[in-house]
């Protein structure tokens, strides 16, 4: 379960996020709307541990991100929105090299790699993998540990149809085993397979919460659709 509780965030004079809350039980995902320089990453990267709160907290299975911060930190799994690794490494090297702080086990790498279709280019360098590949890897950095909480930003990016349908099918199977997940997407169709609440941002502040009552994808996506277009006109 994550709560995040009157966070807020500035930087110098101006507002990146005004104070806001939000929660979401176990197995339940959080998708963040909106557009360019709206907060999501902001957000994200204070959920992450990355960037400290101007305000308030977050506490994840009732661990406080500001007090308790290294067993906070174990409890999460994040993707950034950029890769960040040593390109020279290879596929494998940097899942164990991650998985070498949680103590992930050699075969769970090997499962992680199988799971996202990596297993042709285990032994390929990063400076090597396609946009869609590094995207695969990125989100199988965040996932190895089975986190309580996944956080990822714009997961997506960069992945082909198929993938993308991988991706969704991934999610659902990864809420039922009991994982929180909160991520950014400008993807409704995405958004709507996935979320149990959907947040739209708008300089740094919510502007609707809809939440998932029982509606099917389709619906689900024609009701924010329909949302989004209301703010843009
Ligand atoms: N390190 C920083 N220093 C100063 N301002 C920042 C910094 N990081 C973000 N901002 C500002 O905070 C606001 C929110 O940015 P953020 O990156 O969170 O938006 P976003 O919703 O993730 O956008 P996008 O969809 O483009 O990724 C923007 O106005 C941005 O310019």
């Amino acid at each position: 379960m994550i709560e995040i509780i009157n966070v807020s965030k500035l930087f110098k004079q101006k507002t990146a996020l005004y104070p806001f809350s939000l929660k979401a039980e176990d197995g339940e995902c959080i998708v963040l709307c909106g557009g360019n320089g709206a907060g999501k990453s902001t957000l994200l990267h204070i959920i992450a541990g990355i960037s400290a709160p101007g305000g308030g907290t977050v506490m994840i299975d009732e661990v406080d991100i500001n007090h308790q911060r290294k067993q906070y930190v174990s409890l999460i799994g994040y993707m950034p929105d950029e890769f960040f690794a040593q390109e020279t490494m290879t596929v494998t090297e940097f899942l164990t090299f991650y998985g070498t702080f949680r103590k992930v086990p050699p075969s769970r790498v090997k499962e992680v790699i199988q799971i996202l279709g990596l297993a042709t280019k285990k032994d390929d360098m990063i400076k090597h993998l396609s946009k869609g590949m590094r995207q695969r890897l990125l989100f199988g950095q965040a996932w190895l540990a089975s986190p309580s909480v996944l956080i990822l930003d714009e997961p997506t990016n960069g992945l082909d149809p198929y993938w993308i349908d991988v991706f969704i099918d991934l999610l659902k199977k990864i809420k039922r085993s009991g994982t929180t997940i909160i991520f950014s997407t400008h993807m409704m169709d995405v958004a709507a397979e996935v979320a149990d609440q959907v947040v739209f941002m708008e300089n740094g502040m919510i502007v609707e919460a809809i939440k998932n009552d029982h509606m099917n994808p389709k619906q689900f996506m024609v009701e924010l659709l329909g949302r989004y277009r209301q703010k843009e006109e």
